[in-house]
């Protein structure tokens, strides 16, 4: 678990050339590759095209690259086949299936529950206010095929001209006033859908990023734990896309029933009319809803892959391998030929949705046809006024268009709801997982940790990283902890410092007259404000450098005398004072204000971030790896200070010429402590692994 050499970057995370929450619907569950059938649907381009052998990978185009099982050239010579990323929102595997109609309509109002109850929450009048703007807009919708009725009925009355033009003012007059509602009922819905969209957003977001924060550390080791918190991050916006889908969606339905109702009481025939002509158009938007949703799926690695590769290319800490090592041009060949498949792919959906909408329109055109074949007759034979005739047509092409908007409105909804119940499943998820929030006190003050028959296995491994561990930690003492690569010295840390719960065995905290609390009836608040920690991984967060360092102590409110002192401590107040924005620099290249430490000034930044907190217990595990010689021992030095006040020091080393100072040596071998004692104990055994480490080390320097 080291850290990367360019500390101040982060590694890419996976990132969307696309609306970042919507490329991610449905995409296909590990091993369910897709089908002959669902390839040649989603994907022309594998059939024409030649596998390519990329073991002798030259550059190739585009137009050559596509293997037949739809993997790019370089898409295999650079992540060894299709990239897939280990995430949760392959639960979706099937969602294709459940975009069809019926499935949504019936979801329908399951959907603007959860919106509806999260707006109400978050805002009750901007929710009311925005109702009511939408129930108002739907019987304006109405009130204009009324008024347009009473227009048109004045205008083809007998009688002269004059007479009729004064006979329509009224209703004339009502559209006019129709309008001006409308108009103001849509601004005013703008205006409570844009005050609650954020709400509901902010409402969400923090429920789910509070409930996994809060998650036991080794919950999050359990993959399938840790794919549902990811997947949920994603859902956190959609509730605001939910919200504004609504919105569109019950103005249109309101709309519609609106002129459904005006239209059935003009005459009983046109309702029926007004339907046959808009289920072509509905059919042809679900159908080109689908194919993009099938699309999507069977292209979403594709997709990052491509991003993926964009992102390395301006990383800094990429940047000198991207010249000297010529990784650009493989990056941009991976690009250039990835992207053109995925060209190809826009074309074919261009395409077929031309094809789609030629087919509907061309059905919806035939039954318009016989529809106003019908309404003709009906004019003719005196079944319906002429001026019915007018208004029926109008509310004809109004409600078309307002059920394509619908259909597609639907299935967008549909999609985020897929993401939003991501969210709330995470949330629960989480919530069963929690760290528990009461527990009993710990002893006043602590003076000991002791830990006694201590196993623990990773939920992701298979063998136990700690074995039936005994040791103690004591305030005003320094304990080393050493050993070979993997024995187990960070997770004993991470057991010590109340992160990590033994899976069998106890924790004490023993207070200073033998009264002890075990860390899992503990009140894990107390055991967390007992200790300080630096860890091999510590985060290096792209802040200022004061807030790197109060960030020890995120639950306080910030001390600037105290950080000072911190950072004077860790040997680093001087390089921040000489930053030219001093605290107020922000510890990363390519900000405003921003600088790029090194890895030990990073490393003393740390530091300082685990004194602020000024707790009694401090955890270092590696906190000299990338200091000088010099820096190095004045370290080992403040380490061996702090303990002689008091504090209780848990030392994680390799560097075992600073072990001979403390007061007890664990070493561990494979999760067991092998040996303990103090330096010289340890270097009285002859064969001992302490001895053979330190004597490895020693004739490094020519001292064996
Ligand atoms: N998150 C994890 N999931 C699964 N196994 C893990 C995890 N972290 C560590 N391990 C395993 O637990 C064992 C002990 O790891 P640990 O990090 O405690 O060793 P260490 O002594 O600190 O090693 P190093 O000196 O290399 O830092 C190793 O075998 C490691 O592979």
């Amino acid at each position: 678990m080291r850290r990367p050499a360019d500390t101040g970057t982060p590694e890419p995370a996976p990132v969307s050339i696309d609306e970042p929450g919507r490329e991610r619907k449905g995409e296909p569950r590990e091993g369910s590759e897709p089908t002959a059938a669902d390839a040649t649907t989603a994907d022309p381009t594998t059939a024409d095209t030649t596998a390519t052998d990329t073991t002798t990978a030259e550059p190739t185009t585009a137009s050559d690259a596509t293997a037949s099982d739809g993997v790019s050239a370089a898409e295999r010579e650079l992540f060894g086949g299709r990239l897939r990323w280990d995430d949760a929102f392959v639960e979706h595997e099937g969602a294709g299936a459940r975009l069809r109609f019926g499935h949504m309509a019936a979801a329908l109002p399951r959907m603007a529950g959860v919106v509806l109850r999260a707006g109400w929450d978050s805002d009750p009048r901007a929710m009311a206010g925005l109702v009511v703007a939408q129930i108002g807009q739907g019987l304006t919708a109405a009130f204009v095929l009324v008024a347009v009725n009473g227009v048109l009925s004045s205008l083809f009355a007998n009688g002269p001209t004059g007479d009729k033009l004064q006979q329509s003012l009224p209703a004339l007059a009502l559209l006019v006033l129709v309008s001006v509602g409308t108009a103001l009922l849509t601004a005013w819905s703008t205006a409570m859908s844009g005050r609650l969209e954020p709400q509901v957003e902010r409402a969400v977001s923090l429920r789910y990023y509070r409930a996994v924060t809060e998650v036991e550390v080794a919950a999050t080791e359990k993959p399938e734990i840790q794919r549902h918190l990811e997947a949920g991050k994603f859902g956190t916006d959609s509730a605001r896309r939910m919200l504004s889908l609504s919105v569109g969606v019950a103005n249109v339905v309101i709309g519609m029933v609106a002129a459904a109702v005006v239209l059935a009481s003009l005459h009983w025939a046109l309702l029926p009319m007004l339907l046959a002509i808009a289920l072509p158009k509905a059919w042809g938007a679900v159908q080109s809803a689908r194919r993009e949703f099938i699309s999507r799926r069977h292209w979403v690695d594709h997709r990052r892959a491509v991003a993926t590769l964009l992102q390395y290319l301006t990383m800094p800490h990429a940047a000198g391998e991207i010249r000297a090592h010529s990784a650009g041009s493989m990056l941009l060949r991976g690009y250039e030929e990835m992207s053109g498949l995925m060209e190809t792919e826009q074309r074919r959906l261009a395409r077929a949705q031309a094809q789609t909408d030629l087919v509907a329109g061309a059905f919806s055109g035939l039954v318009s046809l016989g529809c106003y074949g019908v309404l003709w007759w009906l004019l003719t034979s005196g079944g319906l006024p002429i001026a019915v005739g007018g208004t029926a047509v109008v509310a004809i092409r109004t409600s078309t268009a307002r059920l394509t908007s619908l259909v597609q409105q639907v299935n967008r909804m549909y999609e985020e709801m897929l993401l939003l119940g991501d969210t709330q499943e995470a949330i629960r998820l989480a919530s069963r997982h929690a760290i528990p929030r009461t527990g009993k006190q710990l002893p006043s003050p602590v003076r000991e940790i002791q830990v006694r028959d201590v196993s623990f296995t990773y939920p992701a491994a298979t063998v136990p990283s700690l074995h039936r561990v005994d040791m103690s930690v004591r305030r005003g003492e320094v304990t080393a902890l050493v050993g070979a690569n993997g024995s187990g010295k960070s997770t004993l840390a991470k057991i010590l410092g109340g992160l990590l719960l033994p899976d069998s065995g106890d924790v004490w905290w023993v207070g200073p007259g033998g009264e002890r609390v075990e860390v899992r009836d503990a009140a894990r608040a107390d055991v967390f404000r007992s200790v300080g920690m630096l860890t091999q991984d510590f985060p290096n967060w792209q802040m200022t450098a004061a807030a790197n360092i109060a960030v020890g102590a995120g639950d306080r409110p910030r001390d600037s005398a105290r950080v000072k002192e911190a950072a004077r401590d860790a040997d680093v107040a001087e390089l921040i004072e000489g930053l030219p924005h001093g605290w107020d620099s922000i510890v990363c290249k390519g900000y405003e204000r921003g600088v790029q430490l090194s890895g030990g000034q990073w490393q003393k930044l740390g530091t300082a971030r685990s004194l602020y907190r000024g707790a009694p217990f401090l955890l270092v595990d590696e906190p000299t790896s990338a200091l000088d010689p010099h820096a190095e021992i004045e370290a080992f030095d403040r380490l061996r200070t702090l303990a002689d006040s008091g504090v209780a020091v848990v030392l994680v080393t390799h560097r075992l010429a600073a072990t001979a100072s403390a007061d007890h040596i664990y070493v561990l071998d494979r999760g067991h402590i092998a040996e303990h004692g103090t330096h010289a104990g340890l270097m009285s055994r002859d064969d001992g692994l302490y001895r053979g480490m330190f004597d490895a080390q020693a004739a490094q320097y020519g001292l064996a």
